[in-house]
């Protein structure tokens, strides 16, 4: 299994250019090419704005690329923004069926999805409520139980933790790790690096839609420190 991702080339310039009385461009990435293998944990680094969550965006799918080529083999698991494919007039307990119902699960598994969603989630009634009406760090707890609840081949995590509280984010750790461990293939943007450190064994660093430094986690940022 292997994630092979090219982005040769782009229309736009990366800096915002207004054409005359025309739109106002701007490119996310720019001559972005990178491959990852099973195995591959791929931390993405970078200021803000310089094109991390537009780099998992594309490789999830969610975007097109303008040029290039993406080829993705596994199956993906995502959580980028918090509310892609939830009904938010609904609520998480229906979602969780409607998701569960949607992935071919039978009635006991997804009554046991249910269950562990509602479990690990911890939001009391919130889950019987429409999740629109949820705080940000409860959309996260739902959404964080529901895609770990399955087993994929391809992770790709934006940095969402920062809206979870120190007790979710303790036990988001946890199931992390484990979910690390079955996971063939993961890509995690994050500021963080202590999960860097603790998830990836590689690590790319954005700069204005460019790649800076690509390599291990040590290597990228002594180079990012440096400047
Ligand atoms: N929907 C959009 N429409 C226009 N420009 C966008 C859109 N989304 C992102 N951009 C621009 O693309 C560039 C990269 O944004 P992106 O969100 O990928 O950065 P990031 O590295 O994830 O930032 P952060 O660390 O702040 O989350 C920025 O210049 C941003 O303004």
């Amino acid at each position: 299994m292997s994630l092979f991702y090219s982005l040769a080339r782009s229309g736009a310039q990366r800096f915002m250019k207004k054409q005359g009385a025309g739109p106002v461009l701007v490119q996310g990435l720019k001559r972005i090419s990178f491959s990852l293998s099973e195995g591959d944990r791929m931390g993405v680094i970078g200021r803000n704005g310089s094109g991390k969550s537009t780099l998992l965006r594309t490789a999830a799918g969610y975007l097109k690329p303008s040029g290039g080529r993406l080829e993705v083999q596994g199956s993906i698991g995502t959580l980028i923004d918090l509310g892609i494919g939830i009904n938010g007039e609904r609520s998480a307990k229906e979602n969780v069926h409607f998701t569960g119902k949607l992935a071919g699960l039978n009635k006991a598994e997804i009554q046991a999805f249910d269950e562990d969603v509602q479990t690990f989630a911890d939001i009391g009634a919130f889950y019987h409520l429409p999740f629109d009406t949820y705080s940000s760090g409860m959309k996260l707890r739902i959404l964080f139980a529901m895609i770990t609840h399955f087993k994929r081949d391809i992770l790709i995590v934006d940095e969402v933790f920062g809206v979870g509280d120190t007790h979710f984010a303790e036990r988001a750790y946890e199931r992390m790790t484990g979910f690390v461990h079955t996971s063939k293939t993961m890509m995690l943007a994050t500021h963080s690096e202590g999960l860097l450190r603790q998830f990836c064994n590689k690590c790319m660093w954005l700069d204005n839609g460019q790649i800076r430094a690509l390599g291990t986690p040590d290597e990228v940022l002594e180079a990012y420190h440096a400047g």
